[in-house]
């Protein structure tokens, strides 16, 4: 096995021919009644102007649900190019060359706010980082700190100690989840059984008396700095190398990998980019100390459940023959607290099975802002630079002549012995006027543009060039805290959509930009999701004008008896059961499905909506970009409501107003269509639109549930009704003024 490498593949990609062959299938099915269903409504305006006097139907409500199928049908077909060439790889990590000749790595967490990121939670990610299968003169852990929080500082302090006794552990049992909250409160870790080996046993409840103890200082840390108050907004940079002697001789000669804190500084007056100018502290701080070649970024929410992701992702990047085109291996975003039903998709199923799969097989999938391998010079090197010019390489990178130094990959400090003067060069480069007049946030490093910083950075490398794999194991690598109420995911959802949004409205929109720099098929995968969110405006028409147009006793619709009643009837089924067989390929359930239908609707009335407004009020400078953190304390009477499956609508009014006054429309068309349809007996022409409010309000149960059944805290409060009264008369009146018309 030794003498192998070299011969043998290090991984194998395999095209998912059964799965290939369904979806071009159905491309081909589903896009020849799109055909047909354009030359019913096409033909409405060539009708004899006599006739359609008599069908009754004016030309407002009929050309605004055509639009509507329009951009539906557009987003559908820029999804195809995910179902066009699905594939999966396989990694031989045993076939890596030895130890000493795998390259560094350096390891980004962030962190933000230490109280909806519990410090604990993110000591947690930083030890299962530091234990990662890799050699440890090899392996550099850098926090950033977006808090600037002596809590966080303290915690390193003491993750720091107990890496000590915990990494010897891991190493000496192969443990394989090394995130110790995790390994200590899971019933299954997939790890050796303990069973077989007493030593374990004994140890492993040594081990859980050390993690107590290092539990237990790091909430007395907490308590002790209640008094101490950091602005988060108004900071000087703190950088320190994390190093505490024991009086144990042998506990010191322990070998741990270098542990940074890093908090860069921020002030009122410079505007600090979120997550992606921490990112782009780091990149700089990180070039001057370790500058390893790869870097694997993390969400502090987000913990190693695996060791052995960066070997595996080593895999791609010693590959001879993708390597030098390699910018990324993205490993897909799982979490720990997702329950069966998942009534919140939290785990953004169709992603990273169907479309991260989909767009590996192009030109590698997006990237998604954590749990990743990067190559350092893709984020950072501009090759159109020459070496030797020194001004403009300063106008690029900034002032900093060691980080210039730095783009030269061969450059390395000795830290561990001091690295002279290196830490006054990191303040400077943590600073938050070093960006000013650079290209930092456009050219190098993780962009500004977006909200969305990951996403557009991801593409913007596509569109240099490069490309990303998709690397999916059976074992979760990376395990993170998903949303588990409406708010969270509401609030992310809106900061999503309006990141992708703002990328479709500006000059590197993919539809322009993308075909002219990289596949087609890879830009329709891009244009797919930055368009994603305009979903809404189709489904707002869906959801409103059939509806209020039933009431009125206007069909939209072909009648039952019209052979083109099975051409609409075929587009719905076909959508739908597509959709039912891809959860179920993924694993999912019946019960999944429905969930994902439901919440994919409550998103779009909401967040969607707002999202597409916030990245116009952005892009006209009516409002400011803005990027919330989502809260990963655990709350129990939410999770508990969250296991229930019951949905808690403890949310702003701002999402549920649009959200119940839809609710209220459809019901109040949907009784009075059917008591017309009854009177007239006109079933024939009004059967779609009865179906389609029907579908709307089945699907939409849980909202009238939590409006007018449940008694529990996570129902709609009673408070929402009248301003959702006024809303729905408001939309009622205006349509009936705009129809009669
Ligand atoms: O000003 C900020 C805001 C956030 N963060 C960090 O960014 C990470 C992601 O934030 P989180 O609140 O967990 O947001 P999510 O919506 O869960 O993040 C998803 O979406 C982001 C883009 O919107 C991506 O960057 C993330 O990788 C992806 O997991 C966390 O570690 C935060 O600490 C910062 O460092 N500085
Ligand atoms: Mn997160």
């Amino acid at each position: 096995m030794e003498k192998s490498h070299g011969t043998q593949p290090l991984n194998l990609c395999h095209i998912q021919k059964p799965l290939l062959i369904i979806n071009r299938l159905h491309m081909l099915l589903h896009s020849t009644a799109l055909g047909f269903l354009f030359y019913y409504r096409l033909s409405f305006f060539f009708q004899n102007p006599e006739t359609r006097e008599r069908t009754v139907t004016p030309l407002l409500p009929w050309l605004l649900v055509f639009a509507s199928e329009i951009i539906l049908s557009f987003i559908w077909i820029l999804g195809q190019a995910f179902r066009w060439r699905p594939i999966s790889r396989t990694v031989f990590p045993e076939r890596l060359p030895e130890d000493g000749k795998l390259p560094p790595i350096d390891v980004f967490i962030c962190t933000a706010d230490p109280i909806k990121e519990p410090t604990l939670d993110v000591m947690n990610t930083v030890l299962s980082a530091m234990a990662l299968d890799y050699p440890s003169e090899k392996l550099h852990v850098y926090l950033s700190d977006d808090g600037s929080s002596v809590v966080t500082l303290h915690g390193m302090k003491e993750a720091w100690k107990f890496a000590r006794l915990w990494l010897p552990f891991c190493r000496k049992y192969r443990i394989k989840c090394r995130c110790p909250k995790a390994y200590f409160s899971a019933a299954e870790t997939g790890d050796p059984d303990s069973a077989e080996n007493s030593d374990l046993v004994e140890e492993k409840q040594k081990m859980k008396e050390m993690y107590e103890a290092f539990k237990e200082n790091i909430m007395r840390i907490r308590q002790d700095s209640d008094h101490i108050i950091t602005s988060a907004r108004d900071h000087p940079s703190v950088i320190e190398v994390i190093k505490e002697n024991t009086s144990d001789e042998e506990l010191d000669h322990v070998e741990l990998p270098l542990l940074v804190y890093v908090s860069r500084e921020k002030r009122p007056s410079h505007p600090h980019h979120f997550k992606a100018g921490a990112l782009n502290a780091l990149l700089r701080v990180s070039a001057v100390m370790s500058n390893s070649p790869y870097i694997l970024f993390l969400d502090c929410d987000m913990f190693c459940n695996d060791s052995a992701s960066a070997r595996q992702a080593m895999c791609f990047h010693l590959d001879p023959k993708i390597s030098p085109s390699l910018a990324f291996v993205q490993f897909p975003q799982k979490f720990h607290n997702v329950s069966k039903n998942d009534i919140y998709d939290s785990q953004l199923r169709s992603i990273f099975t169907i479309q991260w799969q989909g767009m590996d097989g192009l030109k590698g999938p997006a990237m998604c802002g954590t749990g990743f391998y990067i190559k350092r010079v893709s984020l950072c090197r501009n090759n159109t630079i020459k070496d030797t010019n020194l001004p403009e390489l300063q106008m690029h990178y900034g002032s900093s002549n060691e980080f210039i130094k730095s783009l030269n990959q061969n450059y390395r400090k000795d830290l561990v012995n001091g690295g002279h003067g290196i830490l006054e060069e990191t303040h400077l480069l943590a600073s938050c006027h070093y960006e000013v007049s650079t290209k930092w946030g456009q050219e190098v490093g993780f962009s500004y543009e977006s909200v969305a910083e990951d996403f557009l950075t991801g593409f913007n490398l596509h569109c240099n060039g490069w490309i990303s794999v998709f690397c999916n194991p059976s074992r979760p690598q990376f395990l993170g805290t998903a949303t588990t109420n409406l708010n969270d995911s509401f609030i992310q959802g809106t900061r999503w959509s309006s990141g992708f949004f703002e990328i479709g409205i500006t000059s590197s929109c993919p539809l322009i930009s993308g075909p002219l720099r990289m596949s087609l098929l890879q830009s329709m995968c891009y244009a797919q999701l930055t368009y994603m969110p305009l979903h809404c405006m189709p489904f707002w028409c869906f959801a409103t004008i059939p509806q209020l147009c039933l009431l009125h006793g206007i069909p939209l619709y072909p009648k039952v008896s019209d052979p083109f009643f099975l051409v609409f009837l075929f587009i719905f089924v076909s959508s739908l059961s597509k959709h039912l067989l891809e959860v179920v390929i993924s694993g999912g359930t019946f019960r999944n499905w429905i969930n994902e239908q439901r919440i994919r609707m409550m998103k779009l009335t909401a967040c969607h909506l707002y999202g597409c407004l916030h990245a116009l009020l952005n892009k006209i400078g009516l409002r400011e970009a803005s990027f919330l953190p989502t809260n990963k304390v655990e709350d129990e009477e939410q999770t508990m409501l969250y296991q229930m499956d019951k949905y808690d609508f403890r949310t702003s009014n701002t999402f549920l107003v649009p959200m119940v006054s839809l609710i209220i429309i459809d019901i109040s068309c949907f009784i009075m269509g059917l008591k017309r349809a009854i009177s007239l007996d006109d079933w024939d022409s009004m059967f779609m639109q009865l179906s389609l409010s029907a579908y709307v309000i089945i699907l939409n149960y849980p909202i009238i549930e939590g409006l007018l059944i449940r008694k529990d805290k996570g129902r709609i409060s009673p408070s929402v009704a009248p301003l959702t009264g006024i809303v729905a008369t408001i939309i009622q009146i205006t349509s009936f003024s705009l129809l009669r018309n």
